[in-house]
């Protein structure tokens, strides 16, 4: 199995477990504004790291990131499999022509 699939599995198995062992747990029953603020913390630590200079620095900071973003598809009901499915779904589709088509629908 892919490790990211592995993980997200164990995301999903440790989220009914005990808090005081468990990080996913614990995260988890924080709720959801914890969540994602955490997500948001990987996310400008990510940043930092990529502006650091230190290249080698982006990924344990990405793995983080990826990390508490799979506790967030959890708690939504939702999986890698749905975000592979959109990532699909765009696939060929050049983000410049669906920005542009986005403004002649005038959704800009
Ligand atoms: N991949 C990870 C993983 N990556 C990061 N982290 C944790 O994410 C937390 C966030 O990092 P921070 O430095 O921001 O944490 P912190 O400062 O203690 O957090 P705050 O107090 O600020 O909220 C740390 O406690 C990390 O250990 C992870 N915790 C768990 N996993 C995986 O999830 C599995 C289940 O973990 P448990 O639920 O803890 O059993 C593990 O076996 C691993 O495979």
């Amino acid at each position: 199995m892919d490790p990211l699939d592995r993980l997200e599995a164990t995301i999903r198995a440790r989220r009914g477990a005990d808090p005081a062992t468990s990080y996913v747990a614990s995260l988890t029953a924080a709720g959801r504004a914890k969540i994602a603020q955490k997500l948001g913390e990987e996310a400008v630590e990510t940043v930092i790291a990529a502006c650091s200079g230190d290249d080698a620095s982006i990924v344990p900071e990405a793995a983080d990131l990826i990390f508490h973003l799979i506790v967030l598809l959890a708690d939504a009901g939702l999986s890698l499999d749905d975000v592979r499915a959109e990532l699909a779904r765009r696939e060929g589709v050049s983000g410049h022509d669906e920005k542009a088509a986005r403004t002649i629908e005038g959704k800009a």
